[in-house]
């Protein structure tokens, strides 16, 4: 932008200068112009980092100590190709190449960006009072995301909102009080997998999953029962897929402010079709639950249409915050319970391992499982510890950080206005910090007696496996993901034996990065029912 601006104001001074008055001159002015532009281009891409590095160095006429280890890319785009598709797979090779897996430095376009494959200088990002803002996004901003807890400033709105989510929705209180809901749509689920008959032999199930928790946080959200069995939410479904289509695609224009103009992606055009839609849909719910003020909050209108005057959200903020929460909670538990699921087909030693289990403490009786049971286990929370690792559903953490001051990271000076990243991915998977890093082995979570889990935690503490970040703004929302990827998986392993469709076949663990990281090809198995009718 500012490039843009000073561009204009040469050729605002140039305009009315009288030597311009000749075409000749004003086209030999403009080759001029071009020229140096060009060389100052070709000079910032000098530099360790590619172009915004420069960029930054020359403005700032900043002798840096040392500049932090990084490929060039290209001229004025920087690395925007290491953006594309798998990111996390090529964040790690170029790092491994530049020998910069503990901080690396790249541009996008005129975004300075460091990542780090490195727990400790992980911890040094994510934990720090610098990196608490996330950076900008056109399209995070135009679906009203910024007005959301995902990506609020760093300030007393985005405070407020947390607080209010800790309060009233991710509470170990709240949380046990939706377990009826959970074991309402576990339920479900089952039926839908039994309707074809005991051999199901080539059944997808990922659509069945990706309904199920867009239900269940419509009901936690919403205070909406919708049944798996009829298409009544698919209305919903469809807002979610275009702004999750959306909000993981590379823009250009984020990197790259003169392109914005243009729209090169039609991702202007796409949004603004896409958020009065948003609108009228929770917009209407918002209304109805105004309509019938409830005396004891059932769901999470109820709770923000109740908040004190002093902490009232407008009524396009709430719309921001509601849609934010079905957005966020249903992807990630979806995702998650299908690479488990993939992992169990993949590895029927582990898969009866987890129905031993079951079986021990549920009993082979016709009684469903409850999450009291899943409290008991060992071996299953083991594995689903095992397949984060493999498996981060954010290998990026999902959203970046920005830093608000200029900081110290490993040594290296980090300006203010910088992005910065963790490559979980590569962490998690590194020999360096996992022992037989790229095998499935649930048991390197349980002590030597595979009697209890070793004293491990996934919530942020100990960023050797953090998929849910840590720090200020780690994921608000990861114990109610876990309880309820480790219970849906426990009802289902409780039911059905899962196998490949065919004894020939293996599955195919391809991933591809949209805003979470997907199986390319979704998981199709065979299923035989465990327990008889
Ligand atoms: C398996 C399930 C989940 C995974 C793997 C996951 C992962 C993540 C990650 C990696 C972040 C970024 C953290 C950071 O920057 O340090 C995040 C943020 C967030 N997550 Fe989750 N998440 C999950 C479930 C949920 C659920 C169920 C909800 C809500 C219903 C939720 C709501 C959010 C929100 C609102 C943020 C933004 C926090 C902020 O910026 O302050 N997540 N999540």
């Amino acid at each position: 932008m500012t490039t843009d601006r000073e561009s204009l104001w040469v050729f605002a001074l140039a305009s009315n200068c009288k030597y311009f008055t000749s075409p000749i001159n004003s086209i030999c002015f403009v080759l001029v112009f071009l020229l140096v532009w060009l060389v100052m281009n070709m000079i910032y891409w000098t530099h360790p980092g590619g172009p915004a590095w420069g960029k930054y160095k020359w403005r700032k006429y900043l002798v840096a100590p040392k500049p932090i280890p990084g490929p060039r890319g290209f001229p004025l785009i920087g690395s925007m190709n290491l953006m594309t598709g798998l990111a996390h797979q090529k964040i790690a090779a170029v790092a491994k190449s530049c020998q910069a897996k503990r901080l690396m430095s790249f541009s996008l376009g005129e975004t300075r960006v460091i990542v780090t494959c490195n727990p400790v200088v992980a911890k040094e990002i994510l934990n720090s009072s610098v990196f608490v803002d996330r950076p900008v996004n056109e399209s995070a901003y135009r679906l009203m995301f910024n007005r959301a807890i995902g990506f609020a400033s760093y300030g007393v709105y985005w405070r407020t909102l947390r607080k209010i989510a800790a309060m009233h929705l991710f509470c170990p209180k709240q949380i046990k009080a939706s377990e009826a809901q959970r074991c309402e749509i576990a339920k479900q689920v089952i039926e839908i997998f039994k309707a074809g008959g005991p051999i199901r032999d080539s059944i997808r199930v990922r659509d069945v999953l990706k309904k199920a928790s867009v239900n269940n946080m419509m009901c936690s959200v919403f205070g909406r029962n919708y049944s798996l069995l009829d298409d009544c939410n698919e209305e919903l479904s469809e807002l979610v897929d275009e702004g999750y289509e959306l909000l993981g695609m590379l823009n250009w224009s984020d990197h790259l402010p003169w392109l914005a103009e243009f729209d090169p992606q039609k991702i202007q055009v796409r949004c603004s079709r896409l958020m009065p839609k948003v609108n009228q849909f929770v917009g209407k719910i918002i209304d109805e639950h105004r309509a019938q003020p409830a005396i004891i909050h059932r769901d999470f209108v109820d709770v923000l249409l109740s908040l004190p005057d002093s902490e009232r959200l407008s009524d396009s903020d709430m719309i921001a915050v509601l849609w934010e929460m079905i957005f966020r909670g249903s992807d990630t538990v979806a995702v998650l319970i299908e690479w488990i699921l993939a992992r169990m087909v993949l590895h029927h030693d582990v898969q009866s391992k987890v129905q031993e289990e079951l079986d021990r403490i549920v009993g082979r009786s016709r009684r469903p499982i409850m999450e009291s049971d899943v409290m008991n286990m060992v071996y299953l929370p083991a594995v689903v510890k095992e397949v984060l690792r493999l498996h981060p559903p954010g290998p990026l953490l999902s959203w970046a950080r920005l830093a608000i001051k200029h900081v110290i990271v490993d040594g290296y000076h980090v300006p203010a206005g910088t992005t910065a990243m963790v490559n979980m991915w590569a962490i998690t998977r590194s020999a360096e910090v996992w022992t037989d890093s790229l095998e499935f082995k649930p048991e390197r979570f349980m002590n030597e007696a595979e009697s209890e889990l070793v004293d491990f935690s996934v919530l942020g503490s100990d960023l050797r496996l953090a998929p849910f970040g840590s720090g200020r703004r780690t994921c608000p929302g990861k114990t109610l993901g876990l309880t309820t990827v480790t219970f849906w998986v426990a009802s289902l392993l409780q039911e059905f034996q899962f196998g490949p469709t065919d004894e020939t076949k293996t599955v195919d663990l391809s991933e591809t990065l949209r805003l979470s990281c997907e199986m390319v090809n979704p998981l199709i198995v065979r299923m035989r029912p465990r327990r008889a009718p």
